[in-house]
């Protein structure tokens, strides 16, 4: 029998299909961005008054699609792209991403436009205002003009007071100057949310309304053969196996249309491939792939079907925590504080204590939740929580849902 220490060995020099797996991580940003031309040209069109009539207005778009539909990232690379453009011709445009589910806060966001802007700011005692002050200072001193996309823009619609939306869109009311520096991208996922705004305010958010529907099976086809081509070894994947992802996700044949989860498949397929010592990834492959990913998803799905409303609150407010924090796992007070948050949010009653508990360990039960006591670095020990699922997107739109609908059927 062989030793540990071979297998692990054999196993570290194994080859792979994979000559760059870091181009189908999430966050990679590619240098094309097939079927999305479109959508940067109008774009252009949207802010090229920055360019025809520097300081005259504040440019508002909205991005608005399912998840999965290229709005992150194509913001991003017309952000930099713009940018450069118009430096040839003079102009100076700053790009600034913020992704408002991360930076929980007005005061958080402004905090981070300022770091991006590479602009320090004293750490205590300003006022998201006073910092936006500065922040508009600067670009004046500087002549620049500045792109800011709030990411996730929903959520700082649905968890912030009306004073601060008011203030981050309605900008130029506050600020008295005569050069408008700053433009926004807004990217929405939902855009019911802006019917709860009072006007005055969803009028200074939703004046050019782009959307992004799913993609076909076509273009997924080209964005992932583009995938390949950068991340696979030549002649690694048969065609067969692309065909078969796009086809199974594209939204004209039934699927959902999301770039992410094709481009996860895919790499999973990869995975297999090199798991079964296979020199290239087949249909067969691809298939695993989608039914793993696929299956996980639905034993979820179905568990969360049988919730009540404030289990499946707490679901929530782990999935919020994950999301937010990148870890896992959370102890459980701050799993109940965000549980408080979610309620006060939506007018309900929090259930106390012991009942929360109780609902932990029913969730435990049911496989949806793991617990175990943390180590003694931490104050006394406590319980941590954690999802036995990755708090995708899929499935933090699901729980939302799911609470909407429970929510409703409580008032009735
Ligand atoms: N047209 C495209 N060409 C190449 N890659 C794409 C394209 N559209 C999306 N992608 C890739 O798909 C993944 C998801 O895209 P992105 O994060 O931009 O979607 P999103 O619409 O912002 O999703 P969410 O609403 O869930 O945040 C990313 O890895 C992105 O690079």
């Amino acid at each position: 029998m062989a030793l540990p220490s071979d297998i692990i060995n054999s196993s570290l020099n194994s080859p792979s299909v994979l000559k760059d797996g870091s181009k189908l991580n999430p966050d990679y940003i590619p240098e094309r961005l097939p079927h999305r031309e479109d959508k940067l040209k109008e774009l252009t069109i949207a802010f090229r008054d920055i360019v025809n009539d520097p300081g005259k207005s504040s440019v508002r778009v909205v991005i608005t699609g399912r998840t999965g539909t290229g709005k992150t990232v194509t913001a991003r690379i017309f952000g930099k792209a713009f940018a450069e453009q118009v430096k040839n011709r003079g102009i100076k445009v700053e790009y600034v991403h913020v992704n408002c589910h991360r930076e929980r806060t007005l005061y958080l966001i402004t905090l981070k436009i300022a770091e991006q802007l590479k602009l320090s700011i004293p750490p205590r005692g300003l006022s998201s205002q006073e910092v936006f002050k500065i922040i508009h200072e600067y670009l004046e001193r500087r002549n620049i003009y500045v792109i800011i996309t709030l990411d996730e823009f929903d959520y700082f619609l649905n968890s912030s007071p009306p004073e601060d939306i008011y203030f981050i869109v309605r900008l130029y009311d506050e600020l008295a100057v005569n050069v408008k520096r700053v433009s926004y991208i807004f990217i929405i996922r939902d855009l019911t949310t802006l019917s709860s705004l009072d006007k005055t305010v969803r009028d200074h958010i939703a004046r050019d309304i782009i959307e992004f529907p799913p993609y076909k099976s076509n273009e997924l086809y080209d964005i992932l053969q583009d995938r390949v081509k950068m991340a696979f070894y030549d002649g690694t994947v048969s065609d067969d196996a692309v065909k078969f992802i796009s086809d199974i996700n594209g939204f004209d044949k039934g699927g959902s249309g999301n770039a992410r989860l094709s481009i996860e498949t895919l790499e999973l397929a990869g995975r297999i491939a090199d798991a079964e010592g296979s020199p290239i990834v087949t249909v067969e492959h691809a298939k695993k792939a989608n039914s793993r990913l696929n299956e996980e998803a639905s034993i979820i799905l179905d568990e969360l079907n049988y919730l009540e409303l404030h289990p499946m609150l707490l679901v929530k407010a782990l999935i919020n925590l994950s999301k937010r924090e990148k870890k896992e796992s959370f102890p459980i007070g701050e799993v109940e504080d965000e549980y408080s948050r979610l309620c006060e949010l939506l007018g309900v009653e929090p259930r106390r204590h012991t009942q929360v508990f109780e609902y932990m360990r029913r969730l435990k039960l049911m496989g949806i939740i793991n617990t175990q006591q943390s180590g003694k670095g931490m104050r006394g020990r406590t319980t941590l929580l954690s999802l036995t699922f990755p708090a995708s997107q899929e499935l933090d739109d699901y729980v939302t849902k799911l609470i909407g609908a429970l929510k409703n059927s409580e008032q009735k």
